[in-house]
């Protein structure tokens, strides 16, 4: 392969120390003598490096903006006074002097280059060049994003670049009218994204993630923040919507089932294919009687972030000392049932299961719900759920939130584009929705995984479509009142809680939050026809 050339990007003076480097090499180069701060790895116990991300161990949403041109201007939902949302826009001149920083910071320096894909599918993929200066950085994209062959990568034309500066500061950011000294801008016509003063390494993965949530809609397909998995025929596909924390990854992750991909996922007329080659699974207190198949991931060549190791290489999953939001990242193939060991390719056909993964903080929610198809339009919309601790900068409990399609963080396109293609491949595959909550519960606890994963065995073998059912008030959701392998008793909510009333006053309360948060959507008439499927007071 030739030498790569790096003054293309404006990237002077510095050299290449590797290009694509192996994992043997990335292991030598995280753990080498005289790296100090966050720079240093720390094998364990299990074989994986561990490593700091620094103040931000989430993403930064108030840091992130997208450049308002000619191009973007009329397609991007940018963010408003009436809707907020984690689109800012910034200006051409603004861009070019937060690249300027990005290209000083990576100029002169020892630099890694990774060049990896972005979508499994050939005709729609990224190819994306990662330009850092972190070894453990290019770790993690090497484990997050999908790998090249090798005659891929002699043939490989980047069409995204990254320049991950995550050491300078935009020290002049009042100037610039920018939010603080971290910035995560992207620019959808020269299609590059500059990071800036974060060393959290999901601001690459769910920052691609964003760019294809704006290519993949433009050309009729669904792009989804949602894991997948099929069954061991690769016939049966479901897909898991959720925001983080809410069991994506945990739930897809099933020894009964190959997974296609735990958390990003486009659906076009071939079927659900992941734009991701690893998994970033979250580590707090994991345990490895309940989830054999994550903690069996963990092993060399998987990177582990922000979690607490002795000085013996002895890992601590429950010490939350530096962030709830620990995390392990993985290549797919340390999952032993997966489809790309049989496809060759993550991907599957066109989903009969919709599941909405909720984790309800006010403890209203069912367990599981049976949508209608007017209501799965009206819960995809709202989206409501928890923020859960630690992924985001700021939140320390869960929060509830309305995060319209489950991933609002990642939406560049408005919502009802998401819903509308999504809507348009289950009606062809004739996809069922239920409404899934993983969170709490009137016991003030969380709803167990052994109950959620009876809930989605019920769901994926089809038990739940011949289970008696009766409805619960306010929100007319039809629920199941026996299913094998769950508590029967609390199949309907207000089983769990000592008095019923109490349920009433709380459903009350959500319902009327539901309503006020669609009232962004009743501005045209497809929207105001899907209030008599949300919850009525
Ligand atoms: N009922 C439940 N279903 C799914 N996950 C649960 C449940 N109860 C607790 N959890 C915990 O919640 C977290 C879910 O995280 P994860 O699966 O990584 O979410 P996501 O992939 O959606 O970000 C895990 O730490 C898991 O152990
Ligand atoms: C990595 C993230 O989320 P998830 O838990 O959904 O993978 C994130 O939101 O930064
Ligand atoms: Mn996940």
């Amino acid at each position: 392969m030739a030498k790569l050339d790096l003054t293309q990007y404006g990237i002077t003076g510095s050299t290449v120390i590797a290009h694509n480097p192996s994992y043997e090499f990335l292991f030598e180069e995280e753990t080498k003598a005289g790296l100090t701060g966050f720079d240093k790895g720390q094998n364990t116990e299990l074989n994986a490096v561990n490593v700091k991300t620094g103040i931000y161990t989430g993403r930064s949403p108030k840091d992130k903006y997208i450049v308002d041109d000619a191009q973007s201007h009329n397609k991007v939902w940018w963010t408003t006074e009436e809707y907020k949302n984690d689109n800012h826009p910034m200006s051409e001149e603004v861009w070019a002097k937060v690249k300027d920083i990005a290209i000083k910071e990576l100029s002169n320096k020892q630099l890694y280059v990774v060049d990896a894909f972005c979508g499994a599918n050939e005709a729609t993929r990224l190819a994306v060049r990662f330009i850092v200066e972190v070894a453990w950085q290019a770790h993690f994209v090497t484990n997050m994003f999908i790998q090249p062959t090798k005659e891929e990568l002699e043939n490989f034309k980047p069409n995204f670049v990254i320049y991950n500066a995550s050491k300078a500061k935009v020290e002049n950011f009042k100037e610039l009218g920018l939010n603080s000294e971290t910035c995560v801008a992207f620019n959808t016509t020269s299609r590059e994204q500059c990071i800036i003063n974060t060393w959290y390494g999901g601001e690459m993965k769910k920052g691609m993630f964003s760019m294809q949530n704006y290519f993949l809609p433009l050309q009729g397909i669904a792009s989804m923040h949602c894991s997948a998995n099929t069954d061991m025929e690769g016939k049966n596909t479901a897909i898991f919507f959720g925001l983080s924390g809410t069991g994506k990854t945990t739930l897809s992750t099933d020894p009964k089932r190959l997974l296609i991909g735990d958390d990003e996922h486009g659906w076009d007329d071939e079927g659900v294919f992941n734009l991701e080659g690893g998994c970033y699974a979250k580590v707090i207190n994991l345990d490895k009687e309940s989830e054999p198949d994550i903690y069996g991931a963990i092993k060399r060549n998987a990177l582990l972030e922000n979690v607490t190791v002795a000085a013996d290489g002895k890992i601590d999953f429950a010490d939350k000392s530096v962030t709830e939001n620990t995390r392990v990242s993985y290549p797919i193939e340390h999952i032993e049932k997966i489809v790309k060991k049989v496809n060759g390719r993550s991907a599957g056909p066109a989903a009969k299961n919709v599941i909405f993964l909720s984790a309800d903080a006010f403890g209203v929610l069912p367990p599981v719900s049976i949508l209608s198809p007017e209501q799965t339009k009206y819960y995809f919309l709202s989206g409501f759920t928890a923020k859960l601790a630690g992924t985001e900068r700021g939140i320390t409990e869960p929060t509830p939130t309305f995060s319209a399609c489950f991933g609002q963080a990642f939406l560049e396109l408005h919502p009802t584009k998401y819903a509308e293609e999504l809507v348009k491949k289950m009606e062809k595959s004739g996809a069922k929705a239920y409404l899934v909550n993983t969170g709490w519960n009137g016991t003030g606890k969380r709803i167990s995984i052994r109950d959620t994963r009876g809930i989605i065995d019920a769901i994926l073998g089809g038990a739940i479509l011949n289970a008696p059912t009766k409805k619960i008030p306010y929100f007319d959701f039809e629920v199941p009142t026996q299913l094998e392998g769950v508590d029967t008793n609390i199949l309907d909510p207000r089983d769990t809680y000592a008095d019923a009333a109490e349920w009433n006053k709380k459903a009350e309360d959500l319902a009327a939050r539901f309503i006020k948060n669609f009232k962004k959507y009743e501005g045209n008439e497809a929207g105001k026809a899907l209030v008599a499927a949300g919850p009525k007071l």
